[in-house]
């Protein structure tokens, strides 16, 4: 299982797909390992060597301490990054980011311009919040531990129809949040609540492509718009029959739109 000395923390990674390949980077949204993009493999690593790693925190890679109400920051988070791209010598990659995964890349993509080759923003936004829900979340894990919302996020992160005909992998969402740090949650949490990108999208130079969920309800279709709109360039695609992570529920479309972007660019 591979391990890695990057940015400071011991990070969890899988690097799969030819070695002369381009890099294509997948950041994850908060809450979930990077087996989120498990489906989506087959789909796209014969074309590209597939980065894949568990965002500070979250899965294997260390949980650094929160302490009082001073988690982590999107900087932090974009650093991490970087230094795992530092450590396996990969100097640009494509960056496809999920919701915070999503607001990491913007973040990268504009701190470290050089490092983003082709920009992927799924399901996310330059804000999202209010950061109340944020402030309540880390307040009802800080209370009840992670199972008091790993049953509720389910309902944000798939459609109704996924819910009733795949209880299995409900179950088993279910229980990858329930056993997720608890600091590595909260510090996420806070980045997200402390993070308004909005301002810095425009600067954004990377050739980017916004996909959204059609049943997104968390950062749904008008913010997608939004967020497109700011990006100099960016073209957007909503996907039916998707809410949140549409990596586990339309795997084959999420990674058709990927690759029909990304294939002009290489
Ligand atoms: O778990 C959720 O509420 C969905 C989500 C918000 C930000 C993120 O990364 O996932």
């Amino acid at each position: 299982m591979p391990f890695i000395e990057a940015a400071g923390i011991t990070q969890h990674y899988d690097l799969t797909g030819p070695a002369d390949a381009p890099v294509l980077l997948f950041a994850n949204s908060i809450g979930t390992s990077f087996h989120i993009w498990d489906a989506v493999m087959p789909h796209l690593s014969q074309r590209y060597r597939i980065l894949r790693y568990d965002m500070r925190g979250h899965g294997l890679t260390q949980a650094t301490p929160v302490t009082g109400d001073s988690g982590y920051s999107m900087d932090m988070l974009a650093d991490d990054a970087a230094g795992l791209m530092d450590a396996l010598g990969i100097a640009r990659a494509h960056v496809c980011g999920l919701s915070i995964g999503g607001m990491m890349a913007q973040r990268l993509a504009v701190k470290a311009a050089d490092r983003v080759h082709g920009l992927v923003l799924c399901d996310t936004a330059g804000q999202i919040g209010p950061p109340s829900v944020w402030t309540d979340r880390i307040a009802a894990i800080r209370a009840r531990g992670m199972s008091a919302i790993a049953e509720g996020v389910m309902a944000r992160w798939f459609t109704a129809g996924f819910r009733d005909s795949r209880p299995d992998q409900i179950r088993g969402y279910t229980a990858m949040v329930a056993r997720i740090s608890e600091d590595g949650y909260v510090g996420c949490a806070m980045a997200i609540r402390d993070a308004d990108l909005r301002a810095d999208t425009a600067g954004i130079k990377a050739p980017t492509l916004v996909i959204c969920g059609e049943e997104d309800v968390v950062t749904p279709p008008d913010l997608a718009r939004e967020l497109a709109a700011r990006i100099p360039g960016a073209r957007l695609e909503l996907l039916p029959g998707a809410a949140h992570i549409p990596g586990v529920e339309k795997p084959a479309e999420l990674a058709a739109l990927i690759d029909g972007f990304l294939g002009e660019l290489t």
